[in-house]
């Protein structure tokens, strides 16, 4: 761990109204404060269920041509629905994952202000937050965060292990070299996943593969406290993932659930299964085909919750526009963008919820139309 007097000189004072996300301490509270409270039409559920395909790859990998079929009509129909489903012998090494979950316990154990000293900078996606407690001040997230970037470089240079050493500290290399060897899979994954979504649209195999071929992605980890009041607050949010795809990998508590039917609907962790969810920027690029997954993550009195979540983004400047064959008519669900401009528009103008993508395209064509004035 750097405590270096400069790297806690180069740290901005915590604005004193902020306030400080410490399990240790809230724990100990009988009741969680207002800020953690949801209101009651975002807590609203149901005990049933997701019904999601459960897509088994080896057909894929052995290029077994009648299980890619049926593979893709699973997706096809779970993504036109809810853009969610779960995937089996994916090729990810179970001790590789088993690692990258488990290694989380290493830094968010680690005591409060250690943690705050590699607090995301204001405009930054990367590094620690509290609740988003520095960018929010209602519906606060019953969670802890730790999020980097990925994108493939030369071996000498592994963006994630030098994220590490040069945050945390050396004694963080070999967890960082994990977490560089697990984005490294995560990627190779969701291109496998992208020739499968093209399968199932119908368009060109190697489409989306080649356009997430120089992806700039995102990894997330979340850190769910356990809470004395959970039927009142929320672990992470009703929301559809602004970016192209999610996979997701959650340890065995439960807790994740998909909106479905009108209704919220648990989706209980299956062993060595990784969750795959649509995002807005992919529900873009099949024209509002495929649906961006509405989910939230649900915390509960007795059990830590720990997720993995790898964020899928296409290079910031690659303009998001379907292939010819999504567009039907020349009728366009949504304008072209970057994902640039869509990532700027959550961190600095929108909390991404169930509406980002609306209220993004209806922000763009208003900036554009007045800038045509
Ligand atoms: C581009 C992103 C913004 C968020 C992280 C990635 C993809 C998911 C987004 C998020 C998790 C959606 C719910 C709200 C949010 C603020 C959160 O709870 O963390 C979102 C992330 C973010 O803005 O940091
Ligand atoms: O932790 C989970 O199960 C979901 C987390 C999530 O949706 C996210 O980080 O975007
Ligand atoms: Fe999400």
């Amino acid at each position: 761990m750097d405590s270096s007097p400069t790297s806690l000189l180069l740290r901005p004072p915590m604005d004193t109204s902020t306030i400080l996300f410490d399990p240790s301490i809230l724990q100990k509270q009988s009741k969680i404060t207002k800020e953690f409270i949801w209101p009651q039409n975002d807590r609203t559920n149901s005990l049933e269920v997701l019904q999601a395909p459960l897509i088994d790859l080896q057909g894929f990998f052995l290029n077994h041509e009648p299980s890619i079929l049926a593979s893709a009509e699973l997706i096809s129909s779970a993504c036109r629905s809810h853009g969610f489903f779960q995937v089996i012998n994916h090729g990810v090494d179970p001790s590789l994952s088993r690692q990258a979950l488990d290694f989380l316990d290493h830094f968010f154990t680690l005591p409060l202000p250690l943690k705050l000293r590699h607090r995301r900078n204001p405009g930054s996606m990367w590094g620690y937050a509290g609740a988003h407690s520095d960018r929010f001040s209602s519906n606060l997230p019953w969670k802890e965060t730790f999020s980097f970037g990925f994108h493939d470089t030369s071996l000498s240079h592994p963006v994630v292990t030098d994220f590490f050493t040069s945050t945390l500290g050396h004694e963080f290399k070999q967890i960082g070299l994990v977490y560089q060897k697990y984005c490294e899979e995560m990627k190779k994954l969701s291109l496998t996943i992208m020739e499968l979504l093209a399968i199932s649209l119908g368009v060109e195999r190697m489409h989306f593969r080649e356009f997430f071929e120089d992806s700039n992605s995102i990894m997330r980890c979340n850190y769910y406290p356990p809470c004395q009041e959970p039927e009142l607050a929320l672990g992470t949010g009703p929301h559809c993932d602004p970016t192209s795809l999610t996979i997701l990998q959650q340890d065995n508590v439960g807790g994740l659930q998909v909106f479905s039917d009108e209704k919220w609907k648990s989706v209980p962790p299956v062993p060595d299964a990784l969750v795959i969810n649509i995002g807005d920027t992919f529900m873009a690029l099949s024209n509002g085909k495929y649906k961006s997954c509405l989910h939230r993550a649900l915390v509960n009195r007795q059990r830590t919750r720990k997720s993995l979540a790898f964020f899928l983004c296409p290079r910031e400047d690659r303009v998001v526009r379907p292939p010819p064959g999504m567009v039907v008519d020349g009728m366009r669900k949504y304008p072209d963008f970057t994902w640039a401009e869509l990532k700027e528009f959550t961190q600095k103008h929108y909390r991404a919820d169930m509406n980002t993508l609306q209220i993004f395209s209806q922000w763009l064509l208003t900036a554009s139309s007045s800038s045509f004035k």
